[in-house]
């Protein structure tokens, strides 16, 4: 993997601009889910994030594959969520062509801390493995130190 860059799928809201758009915390997860989930491709070995954000994406890319808009997809679970998408592990894909995962804070280097959900291990080994690892967060995990 190289170095961290920065994919904003829309501008920064306050909470108050939040309130008036009608977009509660939860919106903006699945926004910056589903902005991930356009970088998947038929054919990938995914890595299956954990968390409230990550389910998000995950339930997009289930009903992207059975709505055949995707297709030969095998996934990496990282949790017990995996939408129905069709799992695998290490041992038979050892190399991942993406993972998709949130994040518990973000500083303004794109340095984070992550794990909160309680599968660190598993995650950093599927996100180890993976040639693009895309991290989802919304406004509220932004900090300026960590
Ligand atoms: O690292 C994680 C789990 O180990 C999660 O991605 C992180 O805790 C963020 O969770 P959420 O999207 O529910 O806020």
């Amino acid at each position: 993997m190289g170095s961290p860059f920065l994919l904003q799928p829309s501008r920064s809201l306050t909470e108050e601009a939040m309130a008036a758009a009608g977009q509660s915390q939860d919106d903006l997860k699945r926004i910056a889910a589903l902005c991930a989930v356009e970088l998947v491709r038929s054919g990938m070995v995914l890595g299956l994030g954990t968390g409230s954000t990550a389910a998000h994406a995950l339930d997009r890319i289930g009903d992207l594959l059975r709505g055949g808009d995707l297709r030969d997809i095998v996934g990496i679970p990282t949790s017990e969520w995996a939408a129905g998408i069709p799992l695998t592990d290490l041992a038979a894909h050892p190399v991942v062509a993406l993972s998709i995962d949130g994040a518990d804070e973000v500083d303004p280097a794109l340095n984070l801390v992550k794990g909160r959900g309680g599968s660190l291990l598993r995650e950093k080994m599927v996100e180890g493995a993976s040639r693009r690892f895309v991290v989802i967060v919304d406004d509220s995990k932004l900090v300026p130190r960590l």
